[in-house]
């Protein structure tokens, strides 16, 4: 099933194109999108989550249209959103902070505790859950912005570099919660980190100058780089760079299925 249908989506700020003629279906499962600095990535993710209004083409999140005020608020619900720059009150604890932004979505009162508790050990916090936000470290507060991304169950989850910051060992705990969440939800996860899209994605979703350079899984982005001998250390990597030339030389590949 679609969750997210973009059609035409143009995003402008000032006189900077972020996104042109972007056209997007995505379903339930994990979707990585990569991308160089100031490919658009961040500029789709804002308006995916309702926080940034596009200036033209439609976008279309759980069935509801999100340009009309109903729907947009109905989805928003039903939205898990963890913005790049996430801004948090630092004398909340862990669990007044996730329960509150649960208040924010509308997750009926009586299943709040219990959503949070649980919410917080998706993200191995369960022991710090009554500490202090401000007490937390750069890795840790970044788990807190995933709990609440994911504290109201959503359908559509948008996480915006979600690894920055998490050691090594977070990273994998990360990617097998990735795996899980897309089971049954639409998750759309920005990263620069290419092994993290070959570990947890189902798809990828090349971005490039504001529009879609490459579509395909990550195992047909890296038999790209497996028949190149472009720059990377990993067949993955060797495909990203294969895919960004040949859009840059040509527009817009689809995996070859
Ligand atoms: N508030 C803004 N004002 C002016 N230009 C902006 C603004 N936000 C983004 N841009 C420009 O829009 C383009 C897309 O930026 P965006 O942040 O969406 O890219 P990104 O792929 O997320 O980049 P990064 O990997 O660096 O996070 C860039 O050229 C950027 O400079």
């Amino acid at each position: 099933m679609t969750s997210i249908r973009v059609t035409g989506l143009r995003v402008r700020h000032r006189r900077t194109l972020a996104l042109d003629s972007v056209d997007l279906d995505l379903g339930t499962g994990v979707h990585g999108l990569l991308g160089p600095n100031g490919a658009g990535k961040t500029s789709l993710i804002r308006v995916l989550a309702t926080v940034a209004r596009p200036d033209a083409g439609r976008v279309e999140l759980l069935g509801e249209d999100v340009a009309d005020h109903r729907g947009r608020t109905g989805v928003r619900r039903r939205l898990g959103y963890l913005p790049q720059e996430f801004g948090y009150y630092p004398g909340f604890t862990v669990r007044e902070f996730v329960a509150y932004v649960a208040w924010l979505k509308e997750v009926p009162a009586a299943g709040v505790p219990a959503a949070v508790e649980r919410a917080v050990a998706r993200v191995g916090l369960a022991d710090r859950i009554d500490a202090k936000v401000r007490t937390l470290s750069g890795g840790m507060v970044r788990r807190v912005g995933i709990a609440q991304a994911i504290v109201n169950d959503p359908g559509v989850l948008l996480l915006d570099e979600p690894t920055a910051g998490l050691d090594p060992e977070q990273r994998v705990e990360f990617r097998e919660l990735l795996r899980e969440l897309g089971g049954t939800a639409t998750v759309v996860v920005s990263t620069h980190l290419v092994e993290d899209v070959a570990a947890a994605c189902t798809e990828v979703t090349l971005l490039a100058g504001g529009r879609v350079a490459y579509r395909g899984t990550p195992g047909e982005l890296t038999r790209l780089g497996a028949d190149t001998d472009g720059p990377g250390d990993h067949p993955i990597e060797r495909g990203y760079t294969a895919a960004l030339r040949a859009h840059r030389a040509h527009g817009t590949r689809e995996a070859v299925r």
